[in-house]
C-alpha cells in the first residue's frame, strides 16, 4: 500500500489538493484519512471550557489512535474512524468504516510532526501557503461552515494558532520530500500527485492479477 501524508498550515489548501487529485484520477483505490477526526474527544469538559482549548497543538490529536488505525489498514484490516465535531469541539460518537485500499493519504496540520506516524509515510508533502492569505481562507472557512464568528477565529489565530505554526507546523516542512506552493491553485502539483498515485495504483493492480 502506498500511504502519502500531506501538512500544512490551517488554510494552507490540503483538503482541496486532495479533493483536486481524488477528482482527477477518477477511480475507487484510495483512502483519505483526516487528521480533524482524531482530535482528542473533550466530552468531560464543559463546551465553555473546550471553546478555550488549544486545537494546533501535537498533543490535541491522539495520534496513537492515528497511527494504529493506518497500521491496520495497511496490514489489510479496517477500522472504525471517530467522527468529530467542530461546532461542540468533541467527537459526535459516531463511527465510520473505512475500508482498506491501496492508496491511502492521511492529512492534517500536525502529521509531519509525528515520530510514530512518520515511520508509515512513503511519501511527505508539505503545502506552503503565506500566513496572510491562510488567515482570509480560514476567517471566510470558519465563519461559513465551522459556525465561528469573527472575533473568535481573530482571537484563536493570535493565542494559538499562529504560535503553534511557527513552533510546530511550519519547521515539520524539513520532512517533506516534496513542498507545494499553493498561493494560487497549482496544476502541475496536483499532476504529478496524480502520476504518483495513479502509477502505485497500476502496480498494485498488475501484481494482484
Ligand atoms: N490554491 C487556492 N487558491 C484559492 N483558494 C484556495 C486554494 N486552495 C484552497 N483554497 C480555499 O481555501 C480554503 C481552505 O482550504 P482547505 O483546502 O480547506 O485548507 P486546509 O485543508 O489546508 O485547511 C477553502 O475555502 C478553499 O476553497
Ligand atoms: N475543535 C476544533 C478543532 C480544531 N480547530 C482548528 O482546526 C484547524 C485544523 O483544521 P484544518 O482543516 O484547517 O487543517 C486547526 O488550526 C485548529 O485550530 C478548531 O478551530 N476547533
Amino acid at each position: 500500500m502506498l500511504t502519502i501524508g500531506i501538512a500544512g498550515g490551517t488554510g494552507s489548501g490540503k483538503t482541496t489538493v486532495v479533493n483536486n487529485v481524488l477528482r482527477k484520477l477518477n477511480v475507487d483505490g484510495v483512502n483519505v484519512l483526516s487528521q480533524d477526526n482524531y482530535y482528542r474527544d473533550n466530552q468531560h469538559l464543559p463546551l465553555a471550557d473546550r471553546e478555550l482549548l488549544n486545537y494546533d497543538h501535537p498533543k490535541s490529536i491522539d495520534f496513537e489512535l492515528l497511527t494504529q488505525h493506518v497500521q491496520a489498514l495497511k496490514r489489510g484490516e479496517s477500522i472504525h474512524q471517530p467522527v468529530y465535531s467542530f461546532v461542540t469541539h468533541s467527537r459526535t460518537g459516531d463511527y465510520t468504516v473505512v475500508q482498506p485500499k491501496e492508496v491511502l493519504i492521511v492529512e492534517g496540520i500536525l502529521v509531519l510532526t509525528s515520530k510514530e506516524l512518520l515511520k508509515e509515510f512513503d511519501l511527505k508533502v508539505y503545502v506552503q501557503t503565506d500566513s496572510d492569505e491562510r488567515l482570509i481562507r480560514r476567517i471566510r472557512r470558519d465563519t461559513q461552515e465551522r459556525g465561528r464568528d469573527l472575533e473568535e477565529v481573530l482571537q484563536r489565530y493570535q493565542t494559538t494558532l499562529k504560535p503553534m505554526h511557527q513552533e510546530f507546523i511550519e519547521p515539520s516542512k524539513n520532512e517533506a520530500d516534496l513542498i507545494i506552493p499553493n498561493m494560487r491553485q497549482n496544476l502541475m502539483a496536483i499532476e504529478i500527485l496524480t502520476t504518483v498515485i495513479y502509477h502505485s495504483l497500476k502496480k498494485e493492480n498488475n501484481a494482484a492479477r
